[in-house]
């Protein structure tokens, strides 16, 4: 049924079921080695899972990798321009569980991304980025143990649909002048803007269903967390692009507040009940008052509508989430985009998980691993109902390519999570240990070592951290 490819001759493969993996003692699982820094990177962390699974379960369990081709080991394989095989994408299909390293994307033309490829065609619509900090790790920030989020990125839509027109393409020529001549006039709200005739153009598709599967995703992972952490905070900048980024925070707040509402409040619900706990005799516009800045210099039927909002908060659910029950909720809030960053590193300890849209968690996924040690910490994983890829957050970092130095944590950790995601808690935990301790003890890559006070000279090679973590997992 492969092209090309022979997978292992002893193991099973992980089903899903109900949207969760369910996994042998021997699974099967295919990794991609991936480009640039990947031909060091994977080899060090394959090391370490067999290493761990080994040291946890002693022969009970153990992994079936299956080795399968994207990127540049691809073309060499299957012939030019061959990024993705079919076989890839039927093996990642039929085993429902791999892990990758990172792939190349040539920047303004040529292939599209592959990672993003990935994504899409496996519908992994959930991008999930954890960043906690390991002791010992060197920060550029004061502080940076109190950043403990998990980043929900949409990951199949938003501009990685990639849906977009070159300046001076015709079809892009002719949408600019539909625009511009036919629906821009037709819309009021747009006045008598225009669209600059050398301009290239991208569509950003924000769907209500993508939004609300991912909120929906990142509000179960919410319900796991510890009391304290239960907080999903919608990410956007709906204040500029209302009816896309603005629309996520709406769709995410419905369904915190439909499908969820036994177990959510979200904060201005919070704020309205606190009001009414604090001052049982507070009158309606009053507490409208307290929820809304600048309430007494609004228009009367925006008033109204804000004393709609009490009215109903009150008669919906105060028996239900009042006299304080609220606090055991798990609280959804929204902040903008813009300030999400300046929040993560003037307030980190007040968020939990951050859901975003496409772009912005991309960013932001990067902005948060720097600090906690940077892009050589940060794991990821990709997940859908029938499927999960595991990576990393950062590239290629193709001029340290096959130098046998930059860290493979990122790939390790996601391989943590791969670990978790199967279920094998303790293989995972003694991953955590053997980092952990290899970090407190200043064995580390040359990213970590060159930010340690006093630095660290000889820094450790990829293949070196992957044994000072073995020697150190227990
Ligand atoms: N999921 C994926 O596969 C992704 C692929 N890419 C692709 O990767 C290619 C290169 O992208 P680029 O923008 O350079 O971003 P990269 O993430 O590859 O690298 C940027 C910088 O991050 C640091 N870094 C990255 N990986 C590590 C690591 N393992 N250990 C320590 N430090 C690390 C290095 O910093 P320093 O120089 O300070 O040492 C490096 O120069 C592009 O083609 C891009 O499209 C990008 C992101 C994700
Ligand atoms: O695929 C790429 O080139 C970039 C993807 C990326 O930056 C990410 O997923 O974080
Ligand atoms: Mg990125």
């Amino acid at each position: 049924m492969y092209e090309q490819l022979n997978p292992p001759e002893t193991g099973e493969r992980i089903v899903f079921q109900d949207g969760e993996p369910i996994v042998p003692d021997n699974p099967i699982i295919p990794f991609i080695r991936g480009d640039g820094t990947g031909i060091d990177i994977w080899p060090a962390a394959q090391k370490v899972f067999d290493a761990a699974i080994q040291q946890a379960y002693g022969g009970k369990r153990q992994i079936s990798w299956f080795k399968i081709y994207a990127g540049d080991e691809a073309c060499e394989k299957y012939g030019t321009y061959q990024y993705l095989p079919a076989d890839t994408l039927s093996a990642i299909k039929e085993y429902g569980v791999a892990i990758k390293g990172p792939l190349t994307t040539p920047i303004g033309g040529g292939i599209r991304s592959l990672n993003v490829a990935l994504r899409q065609i496996h519908d992994l619509y959930a991008c999930v980025r954890p960043c906690q900090y390991y002791a010992g790790t060197p920060s550029p920030h004061k502080y940076p143990e109190k950043l403990d989020v998990i980043i929900y990125r949409e990951n199949t839509e938003d501009i990685y649909l990639g849906i977009e027109w070159r300046q001076g393409s015709e079809i892009g020529d002719r949408l600019i002048k539909i625009l511009n001549e036919d629906l821009i006039p037709a819309t009021p709200e747009h006045k008598n803007k225009q669209i600059p005739l050398d301009s290239g153009i991208g569509i950003k598709p924000i769907s209500k269903k993508g939004s609300q599967r991912l909120v929906r995703r990142a509000i179960q992972h919410a319900l796991r967390l510890p009391k304290a952490k239960q907080m999903v905070t919608l990410v956007h900048k709906g204040n500029i692009m209302k009816y896309t980024e603005g629309a996520f925070r709406d769709w995410g707040y419905e369904i915190a507040t439909t499908e969820f509402r036994e177990v959510c409040v979200t904060e201005r619900e919070s704020w309205i009940l606190g009001n009414k706990e604090k001052n049982p005799a507070l009158s309606t516009a009053d507490n409208a008052r307290l929820i809304e800045p600048g309430y007494d210099s609004l228009p009367p039927e925006k008033q109204g509508a804000i004393n709609g909002e009490v009215e109903q908060v009150l008669a919906n659910i105060w028996e239900t989430h009042g006299q304080g029950q609220w606090q055991d909720k798990v609280m959804v809030n929204d902040r903008i985009a813009d300030s999400i960053f300046q929040q993560i590193q003037t307030r980190p300890d007040e968020y939990s998980i951050l859901a975003t849209m496409n772009l912005n968690g991309d960013y932001l996924s990067d902005a948060a691993a720097a600090i906690v040690g940077g892009l050589g910490m940060g794991p990821g994983a990709n997940i859908g109902d029938t499927c999960a890829i595991f990576e990393a957050t950062h590239g290629t970092a193709p001029k340290y390519a096959g130098l046998d130095r930059v860290n493979p944590g990122s790939v390790i950790l996601s391989g943590v999570m791969m670990l978790e995601f199967m279920g094998w808690q303790e293989a995972a935990d003694l991953i955590k240990t053997g980092i952990g301790k290899a970090i407190a003890e200043r064995q580390v890559t040359y990213d970590l070592a060159r930010m340690m006070n006093p630095p660290v000279e000889p820094a450790l090679k990829c293949s070196e951290f992957a044994d000072a973590i073995i020697a150190r997992m227990s």
